[in-house]
C-alpha cells in the first residue's frame, strides 16, 4: 500500500484577517511544520495543496500542487490525487494546515477503518472529513462532483459511503479558524509543558 500525503493550505483564512494560516506559528513554529512534521512521517511523500506564491514554502523541500479552480478544499484533495495517482501511489491522506495537533497515527487508522477505501476521522462525536484518506480511484468522480459545482467534503465523504477512523482525543483535531482558536492552542501548549 503506498500512501502519499497532502496538506491542505489552498484557503484565504478569513475569519483568521485574510492571513494565509500556513504562515501563523504556534509555539514558535509555522503551523504549516507542525502539521509537516506530524503527517510527514505517515506517507511515503508529502506535498502541500496551495495557491499563491509557492515560493513561501520554499524552505520546507516539499512540492506545491496548485488548484485548478480553487472552489474549496476538495480542489485541492483533487490536485493531490492527481498528484499521487501520477505517482503510482493507492491513495492520498490529508490534513488541514490549521489543525497543528493532528494524531501521528492519522493515516494507519484511516487504513484500517476503510481498508484501502474513503475514510474519515471522527472524535469526540464530530467528523473532521478534511482529515480523510481518498483512493487514487475516486479522481475523477471528484472532478466531476467539483465541475457540477459541488463543494462540500463532507457530503463527498458521504457519496462514497467514507468510514469513520475514530481518535480517543479531540484536542488533536483542533482546528484553528479565528485569532481566539490560535490563543487556546497556545493555552494548550503550555498546559501540556
Ligand atoms: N486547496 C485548497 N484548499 C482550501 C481551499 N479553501 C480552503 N482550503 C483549505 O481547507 C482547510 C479548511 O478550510 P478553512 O478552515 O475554511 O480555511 P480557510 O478557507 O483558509 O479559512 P476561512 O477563509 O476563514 O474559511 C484549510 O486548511 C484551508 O487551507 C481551496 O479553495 N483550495
Ligand atoms: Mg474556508
Amino acid at each position: 500500500m503506498r500512501l502519499f500525503g497532502l496538506i491542505l493550505a489552498g484557503g484565504e483564512g478569513r475569519r483568521m484577517g485574510g492571513t494565509d494560516k500556513a504562515s501563523l506559528t504556534l509555539g514558535g513554529r509555522l503551523l504549516v511544520t507542525w502539521v509537516a512534521e506530524r503527517l510527514g512521517p505517515q506517507v511515503e511523500e508529502l506535498a502541500i495543496s496551495a495557491n499563491g506564491d509557492p515560493a513561501r514554502f520554499a524552505g520546507l523541500g516539499l512540492p506545491v500542487l496548485r488548484d485548478e479552480h480553487p472552489q474549496g478544499p476538495l480542489s485541492g484533495v483533487l490536485a493531490g490525487l492527481r498528484w499521487a495517482a501520477a505517482a503510482g501511489a493507492d491513495a492520498l491522506v490529508t490534513a488541514p494546515v490549521d489543525t497543528p495537533f493532528v494524531p501521528g497515527d492519522l493515516a494507519p487508522r484511516l487504513w484500517l477503518a476503510g481498508e484501502g477505501a474513503c475514510a474519515v476521522a471522527e472524535a469526540g462525536g464530530r467528523v473532521h472529513p478534511a482529515c480523510g484518506l481518498w483512493p487514487v480511484a475516486v479522481a475523477e468522480d471528484l472532478a466531476a462532483w467539483l465541475a457540477a459545482g459541488e463543494a462540500r467534503v463532507m457530503g463527498f465523504a458521504a457519496r462514497h459511503g467514507a468510514a469513520r477512523a475514530g481518535f480517543p482525543d479531540e484536542n488533536a483535531f483542533l482546528n484553528l479558524n479565528a485569532p481566539e482558536d490560535l490563543a487556546r492552542a497556545e493555552s494548550l501548549l503550555r498546559k501540556d509543558a
